[in-house]
């Protein structure tokens, strides 16, 4: 028997990096997903195929001692694998661009949680949420928990540390325009950066998490009445303060300022120092920001809010 599930990708509207530190985040998910197959196999081995690569192993490995990114998978499968008697075979197909902002490893982790553990019993998207964070982990140790949240019950939502996340139920009638430097980037040492620039001068770290607390509450109340030009605004407010945590580059840069040239506003989407910006559109500036980006050459696609979330089958 075959299990099979599939999660989105996502885009964190607002409050990337603080989030880490408790500052409520908006977050949405996307239509671009990864599908995870997994299949009971004979012996007792884990075996994962991907357009990454490859892994074959005996179960029971230490996590520790797995030097491969398809290490989420592995844990998922060893630990269902606990008391049984047979391997899994797991294959990975994804049209979620890896280490660019858009959530390949939380839809990875999500759907993997979802396919492998469906093979046992049925699993709830709480029990789900729960494991896929548990793998994101093996990779990202401080991850929020956001990306993995949101990629589990798709939609536009807030998310904190402290209290989960809240669906925001205004359907915005925005577009996003996604631009990709291709510049790969590890959200772990990235956000490993951040940690950095905040132990070197904490009192400035947190008057910047008190402004992007207000920032979001404020954007909250935007969404609501979906002011769409206002939003830009917030938008440009949020990329100046992820300036200054120094996930910026000249790259990202040049990027939000063509993206700025027709949308409402543009900002860096996820971990930052590479990945993707976003730039806010609705139908009146659409196309004028995507040929913005095409006729300086670069990888652009407009997306739209998934709200599916995670899909089993
Ligand atoms: N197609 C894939 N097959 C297997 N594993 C994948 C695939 N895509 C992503 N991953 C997993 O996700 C990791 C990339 O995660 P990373 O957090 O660096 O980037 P991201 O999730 O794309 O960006 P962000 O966290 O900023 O949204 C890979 O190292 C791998 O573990
Ligand atoms: C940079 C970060 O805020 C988002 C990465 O998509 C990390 C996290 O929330 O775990």
């Amino acid at each position: 028997m075959k299990s099979k599930a599939s999660a989105p990708g996502k885009v964190i509207l607002f409050g990337e990096h603080f989030v880490v530190y408790g500052v409520k985040a908006i977050l949405c998910a996307i239509n671009k997903r990864i599908t995870v197959t997994a299949e009971k196999i004979e012996g007792k081995k884990i075996s994962i195929k991907s357009n990454i690569g490859n892994l074959e192993l005996e179960t029971g490995k230490l996590i520790s001692e797995i030097n491969s990114p398809l290490k989420p998978f592995y844990y998922l499968a060893d630990k269902m694998l606990k008391n049984e008697n047979t391997g899994i075979e797991i294959i990975v197909e994804s049209d979620i661009p890896l280490g660019v902002g858009l959530g390949s490893s939380s839809a990875c982790c999500v759907a993997g949680a979802a396919a492998i553990s469906r093979l046992f019993r049925k699993t709830s998207k709480e029990e789900i949420l729960t494991l896929a964070i548990e793998a994101e982990k093996t990779i990202f140790k401080n991850t929020s928990g956001a990306d993995c949240t949101v990629c589990t019950y798709g939609g536009i939502m807030n998310y904190d540390k402290e209290n989960g996340f809240h669906k925001i139920e205004s359907e915005p009638n925005f577009h996003l325009v996604i631009a990709n430097s291709n510049i790969e980037h590890s959200t772990e040492s990235i956000v490993e950066d951040v940690r950095e620039f905040k132990e070197n001068d904490e009192a400035g770290f947190s008057s910047l998490c008190k402004k992007e607390s207000k920032l979001v509450e404020d954007v909250l109340e935007l969404l609501k009445e979906n002011d769409i030009k206002k939003l830009g605004t917030k938008i440009k407010e949020n990329q100046e303060y992820l300036e200054t945590i120094g996930i910026s580059n000249e790259k990202l840069r040049e990027m939000i300022q063509i993206g700025q040239t027709e949308s409402f506003g543009a900002k860096i989407t996820g971990a930052g120092g590479g990945g993707c910006i976003y730039a806010l559109t609705d139908e009146s500036n659409l196309k004028q920001t995507i040929n913005q980006f095409k006729d300086k050459n670069y990888d652009c696609f407009s997306v739209k809010i998934d709200f599916k979330g995670l899909d089993t089958f």
